[in-house]
């Protein structure tokens, strides 16, 4: 059977699928395995497939639970189909119908069928794996694919950017070394897909099974991984004492020896701000709401108190518990929180509390082990909400944590990133013992303490704590999103937590600048380009609103010779990981980003932040651009901005400063961010290079597209015993005009390169790339706005704000 259209026979084959099983649902239903993930998202059905025997053993009546079941494997990217995607199937039996009763009957031996099952419980195991796997490829945290998957939709991006590329891309590179892809030969798929033998058929699925085991022997190093990712940030303390501090700066705070003696190593000489204010507060065991800006040290003033907490009464060993529960919004972030807090506690006089980071994209059970033990427990809301609520007898133990932190609260605690911390808390504070449904019981007494934390907190938030705002219900109560409705929902200890605000007048780190760049919407991508070059060999983080452009523009700079590095949640959590480990250890690295690495990640040196696609919200600014200028260091923010942006970024921008003068007595002045001129004939020097470069990327993605879209097609087909031919599949699908046509029809034009012209595109640009840019004689006298064009060609630089130009390689003739 060769149908030429496949979905047209997906529809018919769910629709005998569900006759099927309306025809026998009483009995169909088996029990579910234990390995079943904690929130399944695609319903189980069974399909029967009446067997066909050819063999002459006898038949035999068999009972229900011992059907050997096998689960059919899903296709990655491919949508439910209501569910028809995991159906479970059996060969070799009969369903015999006798008046009502169904029974069934096989030829099978005992032993074959016994095999059989091993075998189904194997395959149930691995499905389980990559259902985890594909959730956290997905992004289980869900905070940063949220919004994510918001922007696709409404993000101008050039041909590839306009949602349907998400799902395709080019995860060969994020998945494996960046730079590889780009190296790559053209995808094999140009050549006319033809019907496979079964022993090509039997070859691919050895090599997959082959990566698969790859897959999962390299996931038991993750954990590693992800610690080694964040060595560097842990600024890890040295083992001579001899470079050791005075910390008497420390003394007033009221730490013990063993803490001053870690902080010493550390080199920290004196308490930051929020440190000073905040960890005496936490040590007299007051309910804290900190704020601070970016990069100021908000982590150990969490960090500190917990520390001097596990000294004075260690966990006891035989019940254990830990003494704390740290919650982050991203998984780089709860990483990176356990490193900051392992370096704290490495090499000091005393045995250091054990550390369980637990996020999604790693072992779950390596993690339910760790937590076993773990006197500190760090982790994101949907991982941290699968192992407490499954029944591990974990939850008793969490319910008698000493502190409960909150980092990066308002993000956490907004509107829609609100579900799996708000079960959390729900079953923290649940008392066994009282009847849920009476309304009268007594409110449980909370123990613990609640440490929140952030630099960005609501404004009216901020007001009502200091007793200034509307009293009661008013406009706050009925905004979902405000931050006192959800506080609210923490259960402080006291009814007043301490709020404390260590940078009243600044949300922004001193030492940062800030500027914008207009150009033309459709040249973002050269301008990024060219204000790369002015920042050479500076560690730069450029940040985008969706994982699609992340996957555009990844590959467009590496094209240029740039060492660009993507980071998104479509990313497996390794490969995240593993940018992140690269970008910290390569200096003037550059890593390609979503809002994911906005929030808390401490990488040091980070000079340049690019905010390629606007911010959609001021707090979404001030800690983007928090990724620089950290401890006292300086960097710069630079925004690019299409004409008719400018007007809403500088209300932006202005809002985030305004927000710094609102404090009683000061005189209110709008900040206006400045334009920075960046000189056109350079620009369009640099042309030549980035059109080359475009289309060079989007021929990679839109193949790998195709590539992809025909992998699960085929993997479709052969599930249902029929063929798939992708060309015929295109005839019919041409002509079938809707939103996205044109997207598409660009996108075919991109695939269609040959491999030929691929590349005479990669020779001519690598030509154009060992050229220096040649700015011409006369034009070298041409005024140039903010630039000096002139030292600019003799290497000297400009300037202040946009840095030197060296890589340029200008030529003055
Ligand atoms: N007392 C101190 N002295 C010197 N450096 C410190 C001190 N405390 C923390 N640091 C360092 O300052 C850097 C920033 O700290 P941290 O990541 O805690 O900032 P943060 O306030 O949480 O920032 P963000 O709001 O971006 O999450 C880290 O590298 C940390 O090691």
């Amino acid at each position: 059977m060769s149908p030429k259209n496949l979905p047209a026979l997906l529809e018919a084959q769910t629709k005998h699928a569900r006759d099927v099983i309306a025809r026998t649902t009483s009995v169909m239903k088996r029990p579910r395995s234990s390995q079943k993930p904690a929130h399944p998202t695609h319903k189980r059905q069974k399909l029967e497939k009446p067997s066909v025997s050819k063999n002459a053993a006898p038949r035999r009546k068999i009972g229900l639970n011992d059907l050997s079941w096998k689960a059919v494997s899903m296709p990655d990217r491919l949508e439910d189909f209501e569910g028809f995607y995991g159906l479970e199937e059996i060969d070799d039996v009969d369903v015999v119908k006798d008046g009502a009763t169904l029974s069934f009957e096989t030829r099978k031996t005992e032993e074959q069928m016994e095999k059989e099952k091993e075998e189904g419980r194997k395959r149930e195991e691995e499905l389980a794996r990559e259902f985890e796997e594909m959730k956290d490829r997905q992004g289980d945290v869900d905070l940063d694919v949220q919004e994510e998957e918001e922007a696709e939709e409404s993000e101008w991006e050039g041909f590839g950017d306009s949602g349907g590329e998400e799902e395709g891309g080019a995860n060969a590179q994020e998945n494996g070394d960046a730079k590889d892809a780009d190296e790559d030969e053209e995808p094999k798929e140009e050549a006319k897909p033809k019907k496979k033998t079964k022993a090509e058929k039997k070859a691919e699925r050895q090599e997959a099974k082959a990566k698969k085991d790859k897959a999962q022997h390299e996931s038991r190093d993750e954990q590693t991984i992800g610690n080694g990712a964040f060595d560097l940030l842990a600024n890890a303390p040295s083992d001579d004492g001899e470079d050791d501090v005075d910390v008497s700066a420390w003394e007033d705070i009221g730490l013990s020896k063993h803490t001053l003696a870690s902080l010493s190593k550390l080199k920290f000489s004196q308490p930051t701000t929020i440190q000073s204010l905040a960890i005496p507060e936490v040590l007299a065991g007051r309910d804290v709401i900190g704020k601070a800006s970016t990069g100021s040290g908000k982590t150990l003033a969490f960090g500190i108190p917990i520390l001097e907490s596990y000294l004075t009464s260690p966990p006891d060993s035989k019940q254990h518990t830990p003494v704390a529960l740290i919650i982050s919004p991203t998984r780089e972030l709860a990483h990176q929180i356990s490193a900051h807090l392992t370096a704290l506690c490495s090499d000091g006089d005393f045995k250091a509390p054990s550390i369980a980071t637990v996020t999604g994209g790693l072992a779950v059970q390596k993690q339910r082990r760790q937590l076993e033990k773990a006197d500190i427990v760090v982790g994101t809301p949907g991982r941290l909400w699968e192992v407490i609520s499954s029944g591990q007898g974990l939850l008793a133990s969490f319910k008698k944590i000493r502190f409960l932190v909150v980092d990066e609260a308002d993000r956490l605690l907004s509107q829609g990133s609100y579900k799996e911390l708000g079960e959390i808390l729900k079953i923290l504070d649940r008392d066994d013992e009282t009847d849920e449904t009476d309304e009268h019981a007594p409110a449980t007494e909370i123990q613990r303490q609640t440490l929140v934390f952030s630099a960005t907190f609501h404004k009216g938030l901020q007001q009502k704590l200091a007793g200034k705002g509307p009293k009661g219900g008013g406009d706050l109560m009925n905004k979902q999103e405000s931050m006192e409705y959800l506080l609210k929902k923490l259960n402080f200890k006291e009814e007043k937590p301490k709020f404390i605000d260590a940078n009243p007048t600044s949300q922004m780190a001193t030492g940062l600048k800030e500027g914008l760049i207009e150009c033309a919407g459709t040249e973002k991508d050269l301008y990024l380009y060219t204000l790369l070059l002015y920042h050479p060999k500076k560690r730069a983080l450029i940040f985008t609103n969706s994982v699609s452009a992340v996957r555009r523009v990844t590959p467009f700079l590496q094209n240029l010779d740039l060492p660009a590095l993507p980071l998104h949640s479509g990313m497996a959590q390794k490969a995240r990981l593993r940018s992140i480990e690269r970008f910290t250890q390569r200096p003037g690295s550059i890593l390609v980003a979503t809002d994911v690495a906005a929030r808390g990640l401490d990488i040091p040196g980070v000079e340049l932040i690019v905010h390629y696609h606007l911010p959609r919200a001021a707090d979404t600014y001030v800690h983007r651009s928090g990724r620089t200028a950290r401890a006292d260091a300086s960097g710069s923010s630079i925004l690019i901005c299409a004409p008719e942006e400018v007007a809403g970024v500088r209300r932006l921008v202005a809002k985030v400063h305004s927000r710094n003068e609102a404090a009683p007595g000061k005189k209110k002045s709008s900040y206006f961010i400045r334009t920075l001129d960046i000189d056109r004939r350079i620009v369009s020097r640099l042309k030549p290079r980035a059109v080359l470069s475009k289309r060079l990327s989007d021929a990679t993605i839109a193949k790998e597209k195709k590539h992809s879209e025909d992998d699960w097609m085929r993997e479709a087909a052969e599930e249902l015993g029929v063929d798939y031919d992708s060309e015929s599949f295109d005839q019919e699908a041409k002509g079938r005009k809707g939103r996205g046509s044109g997207r598409k029809k660009k996108e075919k034009e991109a695939r269609q390169l040959t491999k030929g012209e691929m590349g005479a595109l990669r020779a001519e640009l690598k030509g154009l790339l060992g050229q220096r840019v040649n700015v011409g004689v006369s034009e070298r006298y041409l005024t140039s706005g903010g630039i000096d064009v002139e030292a600019l060609m003799r290497g000297e630089g400009n300037l202040e704000f946009l840095g030197d130009a060296g890589a340029l390689g200008f030529d003055d003739d």
